[in-house]
């Protein structure tokens, strides 16, 4: 019986820094609307600018992958989205579970992005007795009761938990004892979990925060300049040290 514990991402293992891995998914979007537009060549300049990345930086990304592109031609768009999607692991199938089918829980199921990027939610998963059976999305809930089941059944290695705080450290736990070994984690709770398992956090109230903070230095900054306006370069992409929050917790929205 499948458990995932077998997949674990090669990235690491092959050297690719960690920062190189989370600008991967910005440079797959920007591909994947290039290809969607039948563009078959891009600079590294035109990528860079449609990733929101600066293009040194892509360069180098790029050079982990070993691919360098053609000079005075750019490079195959076709080609690095399969790249960029073998690299991240996506050219196979990964399914999913969501435990906790509240207001995001149900958001999430409803969000079609996933699909198209090779995850598939394989169960969604709550505790509210009144939910089994009812299908969000058109996939009935099932009770936390059979959690341990359900991930074992569909070969689960990750789950994303958007239970209330209270309820996700027990809820990480049962996962990661039934084989989970990537958690994305919505809950504004910071997880423990053993070696080799990886947990990505989601807080978009913390993104805000971040953005207060540089709405308020850009108001003292205009202040200062008597109007003049915040300097022109932008925060994305400006500075790897960003890459860590601010418990050395990785956050899942990263800058660029
Ligand atoms: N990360 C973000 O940006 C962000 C944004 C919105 C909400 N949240 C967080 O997401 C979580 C869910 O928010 P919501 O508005 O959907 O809440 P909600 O109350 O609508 O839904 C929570 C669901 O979790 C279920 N649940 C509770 N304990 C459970 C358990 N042990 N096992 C399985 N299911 C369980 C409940 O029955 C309920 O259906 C909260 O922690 C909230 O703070 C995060």
């Amino acid at each position: 019986m499948a458990t995932g514990r077998t997949h674990r991402p090669a990235t690491r293992s092959r050297g690719i820094p960690e920062a190189t891995v989370a600008r991967l998914p910005l440079y797959l979007r920007a591909l994947t609307a290039l290809s969607e537009r039948s563009v078959p060549t891009v600079s590294s300049e035109e990528l860079a600018a449609a990733a929101g990345v600066n293009s040194a930086k892509l360069r180098k990304d790029f050079s982990y992958l070993g691919s360098y592109g053609t000079r005075g031609v750019g490079y195959d768009v076709e080609y690095l989205v399969y790249q960029i999607s073998r690299e991240l692991g996506l050219t196979q199938d990964w399914p999913v579970v969501i435990v906790g089918i509240g207001n995001l829980g149900a958001a999430l199921a409803n969000y079609g992005g996933f699909a198209s990027r090779g995850f598939r939610v394989a169960a969604l998963i709550d505790a509210d007795p009144a939910m089994a059976g009812k299908p969000v999305a058109g996939i009935p809930v099932q009770h936390s009761d059979s959690l341990e089941k359900i991930i074992q059944e569909n070969g689960v290695s990750i789950g994303v938990i958007a239970t209330p705080a209270g309820a996700a450290q027990p809820v990480c736990d049962r996962l990661v004892a039934a084989g989970v070994t990537s958690i994305l984690n919505f809950a504004p709770t910071v997880l423990t979990v053993p070696d080799g398992v990886d947990v990505r956090k989601v807080d978009l109230s913390i993104e805000l925060q971040i953005l207060a903070f540089h709405e308020q230095r850009k108001a003292g900054e205009e202040a200062h300049t008597d109007g003049a306006g915040p300097a022109a370069a932008t925060r994305e992409g400006s500075d790897d040290s960003a890459d860590q929050g601010p418990d050395g917790d990785v956050p899942a929205v990263m800058p660029a």
